[in-house]
């Protein structure tokens, strides 16, 4: 098991954004803006549903690599740090998901 962790995705994202987009992904996904990460971002997001629908546990593991790298493409164009998102998750630990849900105010 290995200790690669988000932030370290992270780092590589904001490192690979800097390249060239003939020779990185990344860089070729920034360069083409918000419109097409997201796009992406939206299809991985598909591809891990009928992966998980499918009980297809490696095909799940793979395309939620794919998703959560393109995620972190989404939030560095976005100029979001993964911290802002961890912080959201750590201030949502003070009450359960369904008592958050109770609470909603709804326009
Ligand atoms: N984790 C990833 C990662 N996961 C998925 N992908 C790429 O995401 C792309 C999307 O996959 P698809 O099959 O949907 O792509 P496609 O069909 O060719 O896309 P279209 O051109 O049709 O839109 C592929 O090119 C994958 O290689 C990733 N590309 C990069 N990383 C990380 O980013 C680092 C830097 O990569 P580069 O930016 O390419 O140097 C890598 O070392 C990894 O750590």
């Amino acid at each position: 098991m290995s200790d690669f962790s988000l932030s370290d995705l992270e780092t590589i994202v904001a490192e690979r954004a800097k390249a060239s987009p003939e020779e990185s992904w990344t860089a070729k996904l920034v360069a083409h803006g918000q419109q097409k990460a997201a796009k992406k971002l939206g299809e991985e997001a598909v591809e891990t549903v009928i992966a998980a629908i499918r009980n297809d546990r490696q095909n799940l593991v793979d395309e939620s690599a794919d998703l959560l790298y393109h995620l972190m493409v989404v939030l560095k164009i976005a100029d979001i740090p993964l911290q802002d998102v961890l912080d959201e998750l750590a201030r949502r630990t003070s009450q359960s998901g369904l008592q958050e849900k109770a609470n909603r105010r709804d326009p």
